[in-house]
């Protein structure tokens, strides 16, 4: 396990680092006979940039295809965390219908906005603007969040779950009279990314099922296919403003700080720029989504419009023993004069397990250590509730 977990190879040439794949498919025990190429990239800024892995939708589909290399290029731990999934049917259309709500969504009278949170499950459903912190501590201004389940409104009624878990079993809020096209196109395309990641999970499963036993209960495509709180987010990224840009953190976060999502695995759609809701080309080639490599080097990464992203997230890493692993990320703003005016809209789908999932912690943890108990069981709900704790003001 140690030795499948090494490192994978970086090593510069014209200033610009290059980061070394070092492919396998099968959880090896022995590195030194595997064959070592180089990813395609280019290095238009000083961060070299890396084109994900991509698998198509037919290979996707195939039950009996075995993708392990391909998912372990882009999961296992030589990998940089994100895979795309190519040729979606009905996926382009889907995205940009909700892509363009977002802008839409933003600009509406704040008293709209206001009746649209909920402070009760910490924002978690609904607006969400100026609530979250950064990594400095201040309100994250820069950018707006819609939160809901994709595939149920009310996740339950039961009034001792909602007081429990108020983030995943809170309802749906949906602007119904300001922007009733949002609703069916939140969970038009939050319910065909949830398919798709579903399908991801299986080849997961296969892949990780090579290295380590994995009850069929407790493989990440049944964990997924029973959860009740998966949460879809469309995030709006405010015009990047002079006077805040560099003084939250460096430059490179300034749109989206450092990060690993919770949850088991993250479907993020491509990324669309507007002015004043026209949809235009980034003026910005750095701008955009970067991510922190196993060795520290800090990428950008890029995927197509029509391509859905998956990325691995910190519970899937903890459940799979490392042989999928979580990556660090962030969202860089653009820069220079070309920038004024420029927005970006987004969507995230969440896939985590259900609130009472019972997680098995391995003894050895490497992350949030402090939030597991010594007998190292936990609900997902739970943990999520305490890792909120460290995102939001605590609970009274
Ligand atoms: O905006 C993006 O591309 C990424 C958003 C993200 O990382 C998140 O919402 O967790
Ligand atoms: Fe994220």
């Amino acid at each position: 396990m140690d030795s499948f977990l090494s490192k994978s190879a970086v090593y510069k040439t014209h200033n610009c680092a290059q980061l070394l794949h070092v492919p396998a498919g099968t959880p090896s025990p022995s590195p030194s006979n595997r064959r070592i190429t180089c990813l395609k990239m280019s290095c238009s800024s000083v961060f070299p940039t890396l084109r994900t892995v991509t698998i198509s939708y037919s290979e996707l589909k195939d039950t009996s295809a075995d993708l392990s290399m391909k998912i372990e290029q882009g999961f296992g731990p030589n990998g940089l965390g994100i895979l795309s999934v190519t040729d979606v049917p009905g996926y382009s259309s889907l995205r940009e219908n909700l892509l363009h709500l977002a802008p839409r969504l933003a600009s509406l009278p704040e008293e709209v906005k206001k009746d649209l949170e909920d402070s009760h499950s910490r924002y978690n459903f609904g607006w969400s603007h100026g609530k979250e912190k950064l990594e400095s501590g201040k309100p994250d201004m820069l950018k707006g969040s819609f939160y809901a389940n994709p595939v149920l409104d009310v996740p339950t009624t039961e009034t001792y779950l909602i007081e429990r878990y108020p983030s995943y079993c809170g309802s749906n809020i949906w602007p119904d009279t300001a922007l009733p096209e949002l609703e069916v196109a939140f969970k038009g395309l939050g319910k065909l990314i949830l398919d798709v990641g579903l399908m991801v999970a299986f080849h997961c499963d296969h892949y990780v099922s090579k290295g380590m036993k994995v009850h069929v209960d407790e493989g990440l495509e049944q964990i997924l296919l029973r959860s009740q709180c998966h949460k879809g987010r469309l995030l709006y990224y405010f015009p990047p403003q002079k006077s805040n840009h560099m003084q939250d953190g460096d430059s490179m976060s300034s749109w989206c700080g450092w990060h690993t999502d919770h949850g088991s695995l993250t479907g993020l759609t491509c990324g669309m720029f507007t002015r004043d809701g026209t949809v235009i080309p980034c003026p910005d080639s750095a701008a955009g989504l970067y991510i922190r490599t196993r060795n520290d080097q800090i990428v950008k990464v890029v995927f197509g419009e029509d391509e859905i992203a998956y990325q691995i997230g910190e519970t899937t890493e903890i459940l799979s023993r490392g042989f999928l692993c979580a990556t660090p990320h962030c969202v860089r703003a653009p820069n220079g004069e070309e920038a004024s005016g420029v927005e970006r809209s987004t969507f995230a789908l969440f896939m985590q397990p259900d609130w009472d999932e019972k997680l098995n912690f391995p003894k050895e943890v490497h992350m949030h250590r402090e939030l597991i108990p010594s007998n190292g069981v936990l609900t997902f709900g739970e943990y999520s509730e305490k890792l909120l704790d460290n995102y939001y003001h605590l609970k009274a």
